[in-house]
């Protein structure tokens, strides 16, 4: 049988890879996919999906609400404008959203099914008809430390964060580059030169750093720099994106307010291109020997592995460039710290495009039509 389905928002950052995913895993197979855009109602759908016909206006309650499932990564203010329109229409389809406005109702779930397939079978057979990819960076930390999560051996968890310029849009990883560009630019005969002055050099780059720019996306230079806050300021000296990491963790993994784990940090932006990575002080349950929480840790699902704390494992398996493009979520710098045995560190990398944003999605697809 075919199932139809509509997809809105395919051709931004996280649609793309969504797309190129699918395309990857056959997932159209089977599908009768409809193409909806804000901008270009009537132009032509995807070359890939063959047979799909003209683009639909995404804000056409009408169109929309003539499917059973959509699939939406347009972003957040589309979510906000359109789901109640569909809602109270009378639609009671299902809505894969990858934007954070839905996330955190009472009557959404937040998919990441290697880590909540209970909760997500759950809810289905319940009746919940809202399902929200996570933030990236939480996503990406369960999948890694989902063999402490999901067996309930973390009592509380900081994690300081190393997110990539992805995180904000393409744009946002386009004026990176540029910078970086225009930085070389600066001091390109100096490089030239092997007699050069070293402090001539840094001095030239931080003149650019500090005036010659163009910071329109980040508000401030970010090549050769890193910015401490990510998202909204919420006035009590937390970063929003500081925010979901406590609340989504607890909802992802389904627990009750008194099974809460606690789970704070501090969110950064440095000049990484698409993978966030992570640095963690876990406080466990129990005083488990390292070999054992490697064990736990490599068993959770296909995707985590962990990285040997040596440090020839580690630079070359626990970075950006090794996990960018990959499903694979390395995690490593596993040690008991002096705090006490019950106290370690971790270290985790993920593509925040794949299993931060598409990747979920993708499968809860696949749950929804009774593929996966
Ligand atoms: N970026 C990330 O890392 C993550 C993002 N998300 C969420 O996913 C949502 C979408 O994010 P993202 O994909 O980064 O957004 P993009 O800005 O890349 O794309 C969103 C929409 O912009 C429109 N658009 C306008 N011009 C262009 C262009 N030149 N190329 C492509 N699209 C264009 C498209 O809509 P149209 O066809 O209708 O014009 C597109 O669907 C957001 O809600 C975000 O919060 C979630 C997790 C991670
Ligand atoms: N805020 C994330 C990206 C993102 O879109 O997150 P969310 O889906 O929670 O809004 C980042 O900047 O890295």
């Amino acid at each position: 049988m075919t199932s139809s389905v509509g997809f809105v928002g395919y051709r931004g950052m996280v649609g793309s890879v969504l797309m190129q995913r699918m395309q990857e895993e056959g997932d159209f197979a089977g599908l009768d996919p409809v193409f909806f855009s804000t901008s270009q109602a009537g132009g032509a759908a995807p070359a890939f999906a063959e047979g799909a016909g003209a683009l639909k206006d995404a804000y056409d309650v009408d169109e929309l609400a003539k499917l059973p499932i959509i699939v939406t990564a347009q972003g957040g203010d589309y979510t906000a404008d359109v789901h109640p329109r569909l809602r109270a229409r009378g639609w009671d389809g299902l809505w894969i959203d990858a934007a954070s406005t839905l996330r955190m109702n009472d009557d959404s779930v937040i998919v990441l099914d290697p880590v909540n397939r209970n909760v997500i079978d759950g809810a289905l057979a319940g009746g919940t008809r809202d399902f929200v990819g996570g933030n990236c960076t939480v996503s990406c930390m369960l999948m890694g430390l989902g063999g402490l999560f999901r067996n309930g051996l973390v009592e509380w968890s900081t994690s300081m964060t190393y997110q990539a310029a992805s995180g904000g849009g393409a744009r946002h990883m386009r004026e990176l580059l540029t910078q970086f560009g225009d930085i070389n630019a600066a001091v390109s005969g100096e490089l030239a030169d092997p007699a050069s002055a070293i402090l001539e050099i840094d001095r030239k780059v931080l003149q650019a750093q500090r005036g010659g720019l163009d910071a329109t996306q980040f508000g401030v230079p970010l090549a050769g720099s890193l910015i401490p806050w990510i998202d909204a300021d919420l006035g009590n000296g937390q970063s929003k994106e500081e925010w979901k990491a406590g609340v989504e963790t607890n909802k992802i993994l389904g627990l009750s307010a008194e099974d809460r784990v606690v789970v704070d940090g501090l969110c950064v932006r440095v000049g990484a291109m698409r993978s966030h990575s992570q640095a963690l002080t876990l406080k466990l349950r129990e005083d488990l020997p390292v070999e054992e929480i490697e064990r736990l840790l490599d068993a959770d699902n296909e995707w985590a592995s962990v990285v040997p704390n040596t440090k020839d494992a580690t630079v070359k398996a626990l970075t950006p460039v090794a996990a960018s493009g990959t499903l694979d979520i390395p995690v490593g710098r596993i040690r008991k710290l002096e705090m006490g045995p019950r106290y370690i560190s971790a270290f985790t990398v993920g593509d925040q495009l794949l299993w931060g944003a598409a990747e979920p999605l993708r499968r809860m697809l696949l749950i929804a039509l009774g593929r996966l």
